[in-house]
């Protein structure tokens, strides 16, 4: 069935098959009733802007769509463009709107009602709306917006049998103040009331598709209408959802609740950031330290390390019957360095299993706690100056952690540029924690004053590298979207249904690609590769100041990190070459599996860049700290 947003669409057209969108505010609960709805699980997150896919799913006889959360319809950012397309297209409208915060939503839902979509609205958050003293005639919201008001609280499935009930009788009002401005449209233009009203809110990617006569796929030129119109329309909009709250709603407390309070104590930079620092440090000692270190230490050499390979290896070699064609496939199962059914699998399942589930648990917990947008908002000054905002803050930190398991947050970042920025710092400066705990048993021995040099040239390089990106890297990033999510004490449930699902779409896209990586490189090693290129790196290692053994630990630090600091544990050097070959180590190429994690999150030119990148940046700051220090390779 077409869409249907001609003035006069009904109740009656809405029937089976047809195709309903489930549109909010960020944040409101959409993904909540997608699940009650559908009776599937989305990611619940107290964030905005966590919907970026969307899910389709049955629903009865409907198809149901879940939306990213926009604030009205238009075509300014990805959220909006994707929302917009799935409105234009749908049947029908369920719109999500928060309770507590009527004068915001209803923007949003009276536009669709200009728009003519027909729409049931789910009055959400029902619950938090009492808590806080606000009282709404329900019956009087109806009255005016023409169309089924239904009260919910979707954490608790409350008042979804009326909300099923009551969706075929979505409509919308036959005619809408925006009408009016329809005169400013050429006449002979052939548009539902839909496409007319975007167009004369100066919709672009609709006014680019009129042709003389009607809306095409293409062709036409640009701004049909006024520039100043939508402002025009907007005001009018805006006093209209004015009026509709003042007749529907009483506020009955005014005072601010803890929550409030000590949301107000996160975001002022004086309280904030003793707090954000604390929650920045619990965070890093339950993934990069009790997980990272002591949890992962234990899994993998404990019990992976002591019992499983040894019990793989000698299977194995059971198995396999003794001839020199069975020597290769021995060496890609078994090898050292990377064998696909030993140090892979001990890697994947003694680190990467357990960082990625201590990690999803921190950032639900952090996210639906609503302390995530708080960190946000006051880390975003700072990382203003190097083309990023707030969000990054996250990716960062968990970096320390694990910086493949960083990568994939970067998707919770912003723009595509965002993303790229914060992928080329992570992998060029952010050390991981499996390498910062060998550096920093290395540095120990020879001093404080090394361990903050080191810091303060890694802290230089994110800045240089950043502000470099910032500069380079074409168009704008985009500003923090200041809207705070209230703070909620986090549902169990919902934290570990997430942590489940979020660990198990990770680990499904993951291991087939490490383990095809792990054959690659043993098939390297196999064939004399790895000896190649560990000659061939003299020129470079002896520009750094270090051994020509340093070789062997660059080819180390190819495959892992931390392989490569270990791999200076037993060399004879001095405190500074110590240090440059740590800085080197640090800066040097991301490791394997987050370079894995680069081509599959960004592109192949982005990975490549980012790859050869980092060898000209541990080079040369390496190069330039062999000269101040005056070290000499033997
Ligand atoms: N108290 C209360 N919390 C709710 C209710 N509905 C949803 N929530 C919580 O509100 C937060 C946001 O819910 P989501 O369903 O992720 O919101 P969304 O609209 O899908 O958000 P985006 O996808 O980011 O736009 C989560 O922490 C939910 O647990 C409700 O009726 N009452």
């Amino acid at each position: 069935m077409e869409g249907c947003h001609d003035a006069g669409c009904d109740a009656s057209e809405i029937d089976a098959d047809s195709t309903l969108a489930l549109v909010g505010c960020p944040n409101v609960g959409k993904s909540v009733v997608f699940g009650e709805l559908a009776e599937q699980y989305v990611d619940v997150s107290n964030y905005p802007g966590t919907t970026v896919d969307t899910t389709l799913a049955e629903f009865g006889e409907y198809k149901l769509t879940d939306t990213p959360g926009v604030y009205g319809i238009s075509a300014f950012n990805e959220e909006e463009r994707v929302t917009r397309e799935i409105v234009l297209e749908a049947d029908a409208v369920v719109n999500v709107v928060d309770a507590t915060h009527l004068d915001r939503d209803l923007f949003l839902t009276l536009q669709l009602l200009d728009m003519g979509v027909p729409t049931v609205v789910a009055l959400n958050m029902m619950d938090e709306a009492e808590a806080d003293g606000i009282d709404i005639d329900v019956d009087a919201l109806e009255d005016a917006l023409g169309v089924p008001v239904v009260p919910t609280v979707a954490i608790d499935g409350e008042g979804f049998e009326d909300l099923r009930e009551r969706i075929p009788a979505a409509t919308a009002p036959e005619s809408t103040a925006v009408e009016d401005y329809y005169d400013e449209l050429p006449d002979e233009l052939d548009a539902t009331r839909a496409e007319k009203t975007l167009l004369v809110e100066g919709d672009e990617p609709l006014a680019r598709a009129v042709d003389v006569g009607g809306v095409m796929a293409d062709g036409g030129s640009p701004a049909l209408v006024e520039p100043g119109l939508r402002e025009e329309i907007y005001g009018e909009r805006r006093s209209r959802v004015q009026s509709v709250v003042d007749s529907v709603q009483e506020i009955t407390r005014t005072d601010d609740s803890i929550a409030e309070r000590v949301s107000d104590l996160m975001i002022n930079p004086l309280t904030g950031t003793p707090i954000a620092l604390a929650t920045l440090g619990l965070i890093y000692y339950f993934i990069g330290d009790l997980v990272a270190q002591r949890l992962v230490d234990k899994l993998e050499v404990a019990v992976l390390g002591a019992h499983y390979i040894p019990a793989v290896e000698s299977f194995v070699a059971g198995v396999l019957p003794d001839a020199t064609w069975v020597e290769p496939i021995e060496f890609l199962l078994l090898n050292d360095n990377l064998g696909l059914l030993t140090v892979t699998v001990q890697y994947l399942v003694g680190a990467l299993l357990p960082l990625v589930v201590a990690f999803y648990l921190a950032i639900s917990l952090l996210e639906d706690s609503g302390v995530l947008p708080r960190l946000a908002v006051l880390t975003d000054r700072g990382l203003n100056r190097v083309g990023l905002n707030g969000r990054a803050i996250v990716p960062m930190i968990v970096g320390v952690g694990c910086v493949t398991m960083a990568i994939i947050t970067t998707r919770m970042v912003g723009s595509k540029r965002e993303r790229t920025i914060s992928t080329a710092l992570l992998g060029l400066a952010v050390p991981c924690s499996a390498q910062l705990g060998v550096i920093m048993g290395l540095i120990a021995s020879l001093g404080m004053i090394w361990w903050f040099g080191y810091l303060g040239v890694l802290l230089v390089v994110l800045g240089v590298a950043g502000v470099f990106l910032d500069r380079t890297l074409p168009g704008q990033s985009e500003p923090l979207v200041a809207e705070l999510p209230r703070m909620r004490a986090p549902r169990p449930g919902n934290i570990l249904r997430k942590t489940y699902n979020r660990a198990k779409m990770f680990l499904r896209e993951a291991i087939p690609l490490f383990a095809g990586t792990a054959l690659a490189i043993s098939a390297l090693d196999y064939v004399g590769g790895l000896d190649a290129i560990k000659a061939g790196l003299r020129p470079l290692t002896s520009l750094v100041g270090m051994p020509a053994d340093f070789g062997q630990v660059l080819v180390l630090g190819l495959i892992r990190r931390d392989f490569a600091a270990a791999g200076m544990t037993d060399m004879a050097l001095s405190s500074a070459q110590v240090f440059v070959g740590l800085v080197v180590v640090t800066l040097f190429v991301p490791c394997i599996l987050s370079m894995v994690m680069i081509l599959k999150e960004r592109d192949a030119k982005s990975a490549l860049l980012m790859w050869v990148g980092s060898w000209v940046v541990a080079f040369g700051v390496g190069g330039i700290l062999a000269a101040t220090f005056g070290v000499v390779g033997l």
